[in-house]
């Protein structure tokens, strides 16, 4: 189960720039030209998370495994896409497959570096990539509803389904031609269900991701193109974080040491990656629990909203078919008692808080 993030924008915004940053070793090509990237290039990102290490220092592991999503870098979307236009539906298609989008947005000032629209304009930006998806989504629903028009399933089941997915298109199609996206609609989680499958790109949740300058990361919201789309965003109640890409692509290419002194002259205490990740990871609504042994201590990925022992039947098959008990301590109670022991001596091997250590040692 390995959940995508996928890189959207205009073209020569900076997304392969900011991909080759967050997956190390990434290959992308990047360049100062539009289109540069056709194929998508695919990445396996590890999530920073200081509890791994805690966790893995109290069990003495050998071995620590964090939790990974995956990004991919598309390629780049202009007006007309969803009719073909430059690269065209190829590239929507490319955006159906992954489970939430990261839309960059270009906020930097570079009368080198070529802008589609011949001007940096957030506004605009986000309009026209909102637009195609629009349009894309509005064009799949047709579809599908001439399709459930001609349906002659008899089953009654069957028929309770295709009903639930019928009203479910129709009051998307009602939003989307109002200009809003398929998640501001509210679903039964029948019709939810019935609509899954045709993975709707309106329906999966966005951050922007504001790309400035060197020069602007210390302060990045004295820049007006930031506030832009720091009031977009709450206005299309989707998240939002600042970044240069430009400065995270030249830290990956400087020996570690070097790095917090490159930072610190530019008048930033940290990478802005560790924050992209964790908005990425919790938009696409995940969450973490551990199992901690000698041998290893690994951080799963898991939907938010699961109980505990779905949560262990994620982990450990054996837990699902009810062969093991998944004992199941808060992360703060584990660490305060020292170990798995110690906290079930207390009796605080019970999920209480929001995050939990499966243990299976
Ligand atoms: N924050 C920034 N400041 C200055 N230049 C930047 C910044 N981010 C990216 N660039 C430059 O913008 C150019 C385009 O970058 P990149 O190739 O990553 O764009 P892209 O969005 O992947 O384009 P395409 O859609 O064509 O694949 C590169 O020359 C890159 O160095
Ligand atoms: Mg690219």
């Amino acid at each position: 189960m390995s959940l995508k993030a996928g890189i959207v924008g205009l073209p020569n915004v900076g997304k392969s720039t900011l991909f080759n940053a967050v997956v190390e070793n990434g290959k992308a090509q990047a360049a100062n030209f539009p289109f540069c990237t056709i194929e998508p290039n695919v990445g396996i990102v590890t999530v920073p998370d200081p509890r791994l290490s805690v966790l893995s220092g109290l069990s003495k592991s050998q071995k620590s495994v964090p939790a990974s999503i995956e990004f991919v870098d598309i390629a780049g979307l202009v007006k007309g896409a969803s009719q073909g236009e430059g690269l065209g539906n190829k590239f929507l298609s490319h955006i159906r497959e992954v489970d939430s989008i990261l839309q960059v947005v270009r906020c930097f000032e570079d009368n080198d570096i070529v802008h589609v629209n011949g001007k940096v304009n957030p506004k605009s930006d986000i309009d026209v990539i909102n637009l195609e998806l629009v349009f894309s989504d509005l064009d799949q629903i047709e579809k599908r509803l001439e399709k459930l028009k001609k349906s002659k399933s008899k089953d009654s089941q069957t028929k309770v389904k295709e009903e639930a997915e019928r009203s479910a298109l129709e009051s998307i199609q009602k939003a989307l031609m109002d200009g809003k996206p398929a998640r501001s609609v509210s679903l039964t989680d029948l019709e939810k269900d019935s609509i899954r499958q045709l993975c709707l790109l309106t329906m999966k949740p966005v951050i922007y991701v504001a790309n400035v300058a060197e020069s602007e990361l210390a302060d990045p919201s004295d820049n007006p193109h930031v506030k832009e789309v720091i009031n977009l965003a709450s206005e299309l109640q989707s998240g939002m974080v600042t970044v240069s890409a430009q400065v995270e692509a030249e830290l990956t290419e400087l020996p570690p040491e070097e790095r917090t002194e490159f930072l610190k002259s530019l008048g930033v205490d940290e990478s802005g990656l560790g924050n992209l990740i964790r908005a990425t990871y919790s938009l696409l609504g995940l969450r973490t629990y551990f199992t901690s042994g000698e041998k290893e201590t690994k951080a799963w990925t898991i939907h938010a909203g699961m109980t505990a022992p779905q949560a262990a039947g994620v982990i450990h098959s054996d837990f699902e078919k009810g062969f093991i008990r998944a004992e199941t301590v808060a992360y703060n109670d584990f660490v305060a008692a020292g170990s798995l022991a110690a906290a079930r001596e207390k009796g605080l091997e019970k999920p209480r808080s929001r995050s939990f250590v499966a243990m299976t040692n």
